[in-house]
Order: structure tokens, then sequence, then C-alpha cells
């Protein structure tokens, strides 16, 4: 088979030895005139965590989607073993031995752990025998799971064990892991951490994409660093710092975010007070009791482990959902529970829910439609009930200028966007409109380092101009980065705000866990118990 493979391929052969387990030779993708892999040449070795490194937008997902066999490449050969190999489906590349982690689960919420992995297992394999399988992993590999819990009660990190125990249960040579540790906590990462090395050290190959240096550093040896589609570059992660990883995947330095030196604190602008609602539906959380008060120029972060009341705290704080009592919420002292989203955007709030595809944005629409769908209510983009497309147009410019997002063509749908470039334009967009309040879920996810920092700097510096920001992340690096207090969100219970400089990761993990024996000192910020005073008289 080797006269058939690329010269680039028996180049590397002679110079860097045994036949690699899988190897991509000169691969091209393209979408329409854009190319998305440019030449790309990747080679993974049986033992090896093998990092594939590059900004937003590089190509890391089009290039792991030609080896699962999601995407078929424009030119370029992927090989087995030094056999070329042909991928047309999912189905193929999982008969040759590569498994996939997903970022996003692919899991059937009302369904149970045994049944959702049923479904992806040939037939004589079910019942009784698979329940023992998943019990036998969970032994061997420190997996554990209850085969008989339904989806819809696990946390992100038990979710995520059961798309890792059903990839191992087909015996994967290679298992490729998207961004695996962005929806775990600290602990389930560790966890996840020794199961890589013991995959590792049975003699798989692991193709890791994470835009989390520290934990590249950590775990592998060898990274592969695309850059506009291209290979730019290879390197030993441990031998280098987080920086300068960075550095390579962008082409220059990367700038540090410029914490807010003290800065003056302004009125209070958003208010909850003792806001309690009930779960939405079967696998929301209650909120119980919440309040909480931001002034203009603070930014409160609020930590806490996914699916402990974060997307319901955002949605009472949005008017997605409305409160109860209408004053439990407030805008620059106006009670604005019973408003829904608009009213309260007109009211000088604005909005970045977590989740990018579908809710901060129309993936089948363009960037300026989708311009259109949050700014309307307060940027001029109608007249006399008419949409002003150029206007939309105009500011959708605006936003992808300022926040530097790469994307093919002039305006796009957003779903054609990398997970980074689009949550630039969502962040981006909220932003532009110099909003009075600004509350985010989850800035920076998925996002690469420098973008990471570019979107820090910006609600830093919107703080700066007055804006009050409500910051909820499960990051608490990103937290204690730049947010002047946080408080813990656990089981739809507020913990009070500390300031950030006067509490520790340890204090906070321990708070995030739902422990209250290791309460921070509590500052009066987050927990306002005297009757709101006015704007005139508040801080
Ligand atoms: N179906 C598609 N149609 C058009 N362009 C696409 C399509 N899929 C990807 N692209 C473009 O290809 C480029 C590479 O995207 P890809 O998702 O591979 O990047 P990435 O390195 O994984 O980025 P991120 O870290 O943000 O996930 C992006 O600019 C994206 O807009």
């Amino acid at each position: 088979m080797d006269a058939t493979l690329p010269a680039s391929a028996l180049a590397r052969r002679s110079k860097e030895g045994p036949t690699p387990l899988f190897g991509a030779y000169g691969i091209v993708k393209r979408f329409g005139s854009f190319t998305a892999n440019d030449g790309v040449d990747l080679e993974i070795r049986a033992g090896e965590i093998h990092a594939l490194l590059g900004e937003n937008g590089a190509g890391k997902s089009t290039l792991m989607k030609i080896l699962y066999g999601l995407l078929e490449p424009t030119e370029g050969v992927v090989t087995h073993k030094g056999d070329i190999v042909q991928l047309p489906n999912p189905e193929a590349a999982r008969r040759l031995g590569i498994g996939m982690v997903f970022q996003h689960f692919s899991l059937c919420e009302n369904l149970t752990v045994a049944e959702n992995i049923a479904l992806v297992m040939p037939k004589d394999l079910s019942g009784r025998a698979l329940a023992d399988r998943i019990a036998r992993l969970g032994i061997d590999y420190g997996l554990h799971l209850d085969p008989d819990r339904p989806v819809w009660s696990l946390s992100a990190g038990e979710r995520q064990r059961i798309e890792i125990v059903r990839c191992l249960l087909q015996d994967p040579s290679l298992v490729i892991l998207d961004e695996p540790t962005s929806v775990l906590t600290p602990g389930e990462a560790e966890v996840l951490f020794t199961v890589l090395e013991r995959l590792r050290e049975e003699g798989r190959a692991l193709l890791y994409i994470s835009h989390r240096l520290d934990e590249v550093r950590r775990l592998c040896v060898r990274a592969t660093i695309l850059r506009g589609g291209k290979v730019v570059g290879a390197c030993n992660p441990r031998e280098e710092t987080a920086r300068s990883l960075a550095a390579m995947m962008v082409g220059s330095a990367v700038r540090e975010v410029t914490p807010r030196e003290g800065g003056a604190v302004g009125r209070e602008r958003l208010r909850l007070d003792r806001l309690s609602l009930p779960a939405p539906d079967l696998h929301a959380t209650a909120l119980h009791d919440v309040s909480l008060s931001v002034a203009g120029g603070e930014i409160l972060g609020i930590a806490g482990i996914a699916g402990n009341g974060q997307a319901e705290l955002f949605a009472a704080l949005s008017g997605e959902s409305r409160a109860p009592e209408p004053d439990s919420v407030r805008l620059d002292g106006k009670p604005v529970g019973a408003l829904g989203i608009n009213a309260r955007r007109r009211l000088g709030a604005g909005f970045v829910p977590e989740e990018r595809n579908g809710h901060a944005a129309a993936p089948l629409m363009s960037l300026s439609e989708n311009a259109l769908l949050s700014r309307y209510p307060t940027a001029s983009l109608t007249r006399f009930g008419l949409i002003r497309l150029g206007a939309a147009r105009d500011l959708a410019k605006r936003v992808i200028e300022a926040f530097d997002v790469r994307k093919a063509g002039p305006d796009p749908a957003a779903g054609t966007l990398s997970g980074g470039n689009l949550q630039k334009f969502v962040v981006g967009r909220e932003i532009q409109a110099e909003p009075g309040v600004l509350v985010i879920n989850q800035p920076t996810w998925g996002v690469d380092a420098a973008a990471a920092a570019h979107i820090r700097q910006a609600v830093i510096d919107l703080a700066a101009r007055g804006t009050a920001i409500l910051v909820i992340s499960q990051d608490l690096d990103e937290l204690f980065e730049i947010a002047g207090s946080i408080a813990v969100l656990h089981d739809g219970t507020l913990s009070p705000a500390v300031p950030a400089g006067e509490t520790s990761r340890e204090a906070i993990g321990l708070l995030m866990g739902g422990s209250s024996d290791h309460a921070p000192p509590v500052a009066d910020v987050a927990h306002p118990r005297e009757p709101m005073p006015s704007p005139a008289h508040a801080h």
C-alpha cells in the first residue's frame, strides 16, 4: 500500500521510525471556497496522548470529524497501521477501533444508563450481559455507574462516564476526546485524567483536544498545533509553558488580562430579593430564597457545578422565567420580575446565555440576522415595522471587527462558525450595546486562550465604564481573574458573596460540593436583608 501514500507520509516514515497507529496525510477540507484543513499531516502512535491544539476556527474539529468518519476530506488519506483506509461513516471508524467522546453529550434523558448504552451496541449485547459489562468496566477503570439510573438524574461528570464507557465497550485503539473537561468539576476532571492515563498505559492512543493548556501540559508529551487550517508546529507540551503554547497557537504573544484596580463602585443596578422559583420541569432545579446585589462597576461571579440552578437563575434574571413577585428582581431600582427579556433589554440590560447554538444564536440564520434577534429592541434596527437589513449588517460587522470573529464569507450562518468564534460574536453583540447590566452564563466556554483573554478583558473594561456584571461560570480560574466578589450556587441556593481576594479556590470548591462547614467569611454584598435603598442613596 505504501506506493499510494502521499510523499509527506513516506518522508516522515523514513525519518520518524515505526509505522504510526493512525496517520492523516495531506488532508484538505473545503467548505465552498473556504479551506478549513489545508494539507494537514498528523500521526498518532499507540500508547500516547496526543494533543491537537489551535485557536478557535483553526480546524481541529474538522480534522477530528474526518478521522471519525463524520466528514469526508476533499483531498488526502487516512491510514491505519500504514494502510490507507476509507472512513465513509462513524460505523466504519468504530470498526477500525476509533472511538469518540463528544463534547456535547448525545444521550436520551429519559432512558437509563444501560438503555442509552444499548442503543449503540450490537443487538446480542443487551440486558443482564450488558449491565455486567458496564459494572466490570466500572470496577476496572473507576468509572462507576448505576445501569438503572435515568440519565436526567445524573451530573455532567456521570453523563460523560456513560460516553466513555460506551466508547470503551467497543475496545477502541484510538479514543478522540473533544474538550472533555469543559463540563467537569475539578474533582471529576481528576477522575478522568486517571482513566486517560490508564488507557494510555494499556497501549491505546488518545487524541486530546482542549483549550486548557495546563491539563495538556500535564497529560500529553506530543502536540500538533494547527493555525488557519495548517499544521504550524509540533512540540512536547511538558517542555512548554501555558503561555508559550498559547503563543504558538495564535502566532504571537497572548496579552494578559489586566485586572481592574479598585475602581469606583456605583449605585446598585441589579438586585434579587429572596427569589424562589419552583423547578420548571422534572429535570430542572428550584431556586430557594436567592438574594444578590450588583452595583455599577462591580463584577459578581457565581460559581457552581453545572445543574445546580445556573440555567434557572439565568432565566429568572433575563425574564425567560417570570418571578411570582415583580419586585424580587430589580433593574436600576425598577421591579422587573413580571417583565420579559425584551422589556428588560429596553431598560438597559444585556444577556448572554450558556448555550450558543439555539439559545444565544439561531444556527441557520446569518450573523446579521442574529444581531437583529437580540438587538432590535434597542438598536434602531427596524423602522415602520420593517427590518433595516443594512443597519443589522453594519452592527454585525462592528461586532465582528471588535471581537476578531473569524468566519468564512462576509455574513455566514451562525452555525458554520467554530464554537469559539460564535461565542465571541454573541458576547460581543451584547457588550457592543453598552448595557447598564450584563448577565453572562459561561462567558468563555470552549474559547481559546487568546479569545478568552479578549472576552474577559472586554468584560472588565465594561465594568470599568459603570456596568453591573454578573458572571456565572464553572471555571474558577476565570472567576478569580475577573470577579470582584464570588458567591456559590448549590442546589438552587446561593451562598453569601465574598470578596475574591478574601477567599480561596479550596473554600469555593467546598461550597460548590455542598459543604457549608467551610463557608468563607461573609460579606454583605449578595445577601441584602435591608430594604432596597433608593438609587440616589445606594453605594
Ligand atoms: N459546515 C461548514 N460550513 C462552512 N464552514 C465551516 C463548516 N464547518 C466548519 N467550518 C469553518 O471551518 C473553520 C474551522 O472550524 P473547526 O470547527 O474545525 O475549528 P476548531 O479549531 O475546532 O475551533 P473551536 O476551537 O472554536 O471549536 C471555521 O472557520 C468554521 O467556520
